[in-house]
């Protein structure tokens, strides 16, 4: 199973998750920046871009607290196939909730949306998406795995995380960057989704779930057998120490594996 992840519980998303959210993504975002100066980052729908945009549009508190927009290269850890403006899309989300409210002075991340001449092939699509990771993290016969210095994913009540589902033959594939899938259990059934390895390679990943529906599924991945194979299982049992939850009470009640403090 590999070491445990660091398991976070706050009372409140806005008043705590949201600032030790903050402060793990921008110390990710410090270290990546010391280390090559710029911050690779690639993250979920979902649920995800509120809290997100919560925690990094908070006022500065100091050198160290500041969100470096124009420094970051931003990739979808998956995508629906649907256009960009769709209610669907997961880049509409995070252009809803964070991207258009980003003080112009912040400046503006790069973000890397779908290319939607390839709507109608979701095979097409993954291996365009995965040129555009090869374009920016090296040669595929250079390096082996793109090399994401953080990766924010949430998840799903069944498991899922990205959009790897349980039991998906898609869970198996070792080679490929990014994969599609036109059986998505959860609608839309067209989307890409970068692979487990991939995921695995990460730097750091940080999981944000949080909600009492999140409730049984948390329970089950972090005390079941059953649990750890699911996909947000298998990124724990994979990525271990690696791995951070930030969660909210809601999504943790009953479970008992140990929490950590704060991160601050
Ligand atoms: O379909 C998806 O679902 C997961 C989980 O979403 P949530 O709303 O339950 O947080 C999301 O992480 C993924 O990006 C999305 O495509």
């Amino acid at each position: 199973m590999g070491p445990p992840p660091n398991l976070f519980c706050f009372q409140s998303i806005d008043k705590e998750l949201a600032p030790n959210l903050r402060r793990y993504v921008l110390d990710q975002q410090n270290e990546a920046l010391k280390r090559h100066g710029v911050f690779r980052l690639a993250v979920s729908g979902g649920s995800l871009p509120k809290t997100l945009a919560t925690a990094l549009l908070a006022p500065s508190s100091g050198e160290d607290d500041k969100v470096e927009f124009p420094k970051w290269e931003v990739f979808y850890a998956d995508e629906r196939c649907v256009p960009l403006d769709h209610e669907d899309s997961n880049h509409k989300v995070m252009k809803d909730e964070l991207l258009n409210k980003i003080p112009s002075e912040m400046g503006q991340p790069k973000f890397f949306p779908i290319d939607e001449k390839y709507l109608d092939d979701e095979q097409e699509m993954a291996d365009q998406y995965e040129k555009v990771l090869v374009n920016t993290f090296a040669a595929r016969d250079s390096v082996k795995l793109p090399l994401f210095d953080l990766i924010l994913l949430g998840c799903g009540p069944d498991g899922h995380t990205c959009s790897l589902f349980p039991d998906h033959p898609l869970l198996r594939e070792q080679d490929a960057w990014v994969l599609s899938l036109r059986d998505s259990p959860k609608p839309p059934p067209k989307r890409i989704t970068l692979s487990l390895p991939v995921v695995l390679h990460a730097s750091k990943i940080g999981f944000v779930a949080t909600g009492g529906g999140k409730q049984p599924v948390l329970k089950k991945i972090f005390e079941s057998e059953e649990g750890s194979k699911l996909p947000c299982g298998l990124v724990n049992a994979g990525a271990g120490d690696k791995v951070s939850w930030f969660c909210d009470s809601a999504a943790l009640e009953g479970v008992s594996f140990p929490r950590r403090g704060s991160v601050m």
